[in-house]
């Protein structure tokens, strides 16, 4: 079963069509790629599939245990809270809070102790701040952010925000993953590591996961499928092989074979 399936996604904005009839497959632990020209219509698509907007047709359906849930009309913390989180074109941090305190406001719909615990500093909230703080920790390590876990967020360089935001998405514990753009202003050696990076979370989180990229080199490399978008319609989709020769593709897209 699909992870996630979208049937005949339609969404206008007054008289503006961004995205018309899309029907788009996910598969557990698959990593799909969604390409295409400057609005095209992508993040709209990541809008509606994480709750920001409201769909003006067609279906959602998210699978995260193997019973499918339709997500239309769900706000962004509940569409989070069954399991779908994303990072944004224009990094969102909390950039006056540490690294660290940014994984755990992300952590917080884990929280197992209550706030009355909380209040009286009760034991349970101790042993959960532990808990957190651990939790935090390795997950940092990942990223090669532990030894800045205690700097403020917006004092890292513009690459280390990137993959800090990857982290936070990863914290609430997600079984679907959209990253919109994650390479965008990264110079070629921190987007290989960042191509690295990606696969080694598909494995290690088994998480599926869809990346809107405009670096076709990451998106050839790490994609096992891809979905082209072009005036808000899927034009194709396949192999990173098929992709790369579709000649709409390269007439809409890629200019030259990439
Ligand atoms: N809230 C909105 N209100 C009106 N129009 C919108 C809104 N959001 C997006 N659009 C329009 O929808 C179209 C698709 O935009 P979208 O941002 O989804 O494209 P994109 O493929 O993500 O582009 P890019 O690669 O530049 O990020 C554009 O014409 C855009 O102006």
């Amino acid at each position: 079963m699909n992870i996630l399936t979208v049937k005949n996604l339609t969404k206008n904005f007054g008289g503006l069509c961004a995205n018309s009839n899309v029907n788009l497959e996910v598969r557990p632990q698959e990593l799909v790629g969604l390409i295409g020209p400057n609005g095209a219509g992508k993040t709209t698509l990541f809008n509606m599939l994480t709750g920001v907007y409201e769909p003006s047709e067609g279906e959602i359906l998210f699978a995260p245990n193997g019973k499918e849930i339709k997500l239309n009309g769900r706000k962004p913390y509940k569409v989070t809270k069954l399991g779908i989180a994303r990072t944004f074109q224009n990094i969102r941090l909390f950039t006056s809070l540490s690294v660290i305190d940014n994984v755990k406001i992300a952590m917080n719909k884990d929280v197992k102790s209550g706030v009355i615990s909380s209040i009286l500093r009760l034991p349970s909230h101790y042993k959960e701040e532990a808990r957190m703080e651990r939790e935090a920790m390795e997950l940092l390590a990942i990223f090669h952010l532990d030894e800045k876990a205690d700097e403020l967020a917006g004092n890292l360089p513009y690459g280390e925000q990137r993959r800090l935001e990857i982290a936070r998405a990863l914290a609430t514990k997600p079984k679907l993953l959209f990253l919109d753009e994650p390479a965008a202003g990264m110079n070629p050696q921190e987007t290989a590591e960042l191509t690295a990076l990606i696969k080694e979370i598909k494995q290690r989180f088994q998480v599926s996961i869809v990346l809107i990229e405009h670096d076709m080199s990451l998106v050839m490399k790490l994609c096992e499928r891809i979905y082209v978008l072009d005036y808000g319609k899927v034009i194709a989709s396949g192999l990173p092989e098929e992709i790369r020769t579709n000649k709409r593709v390269i007439e809409a897209y890629l200019g030259e074979e990439v």
